[in-house]
């Protein structure tokens, strides 16, 4: 884990201007170069600024965590509110240096700590409130590491990729609908604040960006939430087949007999933070990727297949459920199938 708290140092901030001769992943700020694949889009859009830290509600004595500060520009109004202290993760120590000197420039340092690493491999020190303009490259990681975690707050106030954000606040039926949605969603109320143009950051980015409120559910559900992430990677795989046409493919059929049989076994290694944190991501793919080698080599006899394939049949039986596509479904009656499963012995994780 890479984390160092910053010194203070004050620096004159100077204003932002693109350069034509800068190579296209940079821009130039005036200091030094901004890069695009880190995600270094500063939002520089005054009325924005002042628009996410009135949405975010804050109050005095919250503890806000803020990923990505870049040079400050949020920060230093979270700084100017009631709130009692803000802790700032950022990856770049340019940037660590930047907005602590305006944190100091600002005489208000003192509420101010900065955390030089990567968001989605540090600790966050305790918080109650999240506000960020993160490096969209990391908003599924972040939002998993912040539900799925060992974190307790109140909100997160994110500014995310406009299309990111629609998918997150889909509903079952709408095209965007997937994983990420229904995993959020078991766990948060999502709401959408307002859209932000790509010309309101500097440099201005390819895509659109949209301000979105996660506040975590006051009763979490009563499910094993690690053995749910790993059944909702297999049905939102193929969120369009139908479910039963899913669980008839007799390769989920071995994967899924192997792993209900060494449950015991994986339970330790399915609960790992790689897990979690890669379960929100919304690719096609099939199966939960922890199978050793051994595993897969194993052979089952026809008649464990046989009897596995009878367990599913059972868990569909007296239900409709497997004519109903993923995409369709609501976390309810997604509940309802994985209770069906394990109550057959069918385990995920
Ligand atoms: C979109 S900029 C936002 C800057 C600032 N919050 C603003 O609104 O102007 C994202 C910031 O996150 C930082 N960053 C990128 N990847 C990161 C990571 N994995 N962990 C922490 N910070 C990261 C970048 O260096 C950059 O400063």
């Amino acid at each position: 884990m890479n984390r160092a708290v910053s010194s203070v140092r004050t620096r004159h901030l100077g204003s932002f201007c693109t350069s034509s001769s800068s190579p296209a992943s940079e821009a130039w700020d005036g200091r030094f170069r901004l890069h695009k694949p880190r995600g270094q889009h500063l939002l520089t859009n005054p009325r924005v600024l002042d628009a996410i830290v009135r949405h975010a509600a804050l109050r005095p004595g919250d503890a806000v965590l803020e990923v990505g500060p870049g040079t400050g520009n949020l920060t230093a109004r979270l700084l100017a509110s009631p709130v009692e202290s803000v802790a700032a993760v950022e990856i770049d120590p340019r940037m660590v240096e930047a907005v602590t000197a305006r944190a100091a420039a600002l005489d208000l340092a003192q509420k101010l700590t900065v955390i030089h690493g990567d968001a989605v491999e540090t600790d966050f020190p305790e918080f109650n409130v999240c506000v960020a303009n993160i490096p969209y490259g990391i908003s599924s990681p972040l939002i998993a590491k912040l539900l799925f975690g060992t974190y307790q707050f109140r909100t997160a106030t994110l500014l995310l990729q406009k299309e990111f954000a629609q998918r997150l606040v889909a509903v079952p039926g709408d095209s965007e609908y997937n994983r990420l949605a229904a995993n959020v969603r078991m766990v948060a109320d999502v709401k959408l604040l307002m859209d932000v143009s790509k010309r309101d950051f500097v440099p201005m980015p390819r895509v659109d960006s949209s301000l979105v409120e996660i506040r975590p559910r006051a009763v979490m559900p009563d499910v094993d939430l690690t053995e749910w992430l790993a059944f909702t990677r297999e049905c939102f795989g193929q969120k369009n087949k139908t479910l039963g046409a899913i669980f008839k493919q007799k390769r989920k059929i071995l994967d899924l007999c192997k792993r209900s049989q060494r449950t015991e076994r994986c339970t330790g290694g399915a609960t790992g933070r790689g897990i979690i944190l890669g379960v929100l991501d919304d690719g096609n793919d099939e199966a939960c990727g922890d199978d050793d080698s051994s595993d897969r080599a194993a052979v089952l006899s026809e008649e464990e297949v046989g009897a596995f394939k009878e367990k599913i049949a059972g868990a569909f039986e007296s239900t409709e459920l497997a004519a109903k596509r993923p995409s369709k479904m609501s976390n309810d009656e997604l509940l309802r199938l994985l209770r069906l499963f394990n109550e057959q012995g069918i385990r995920f994780q």
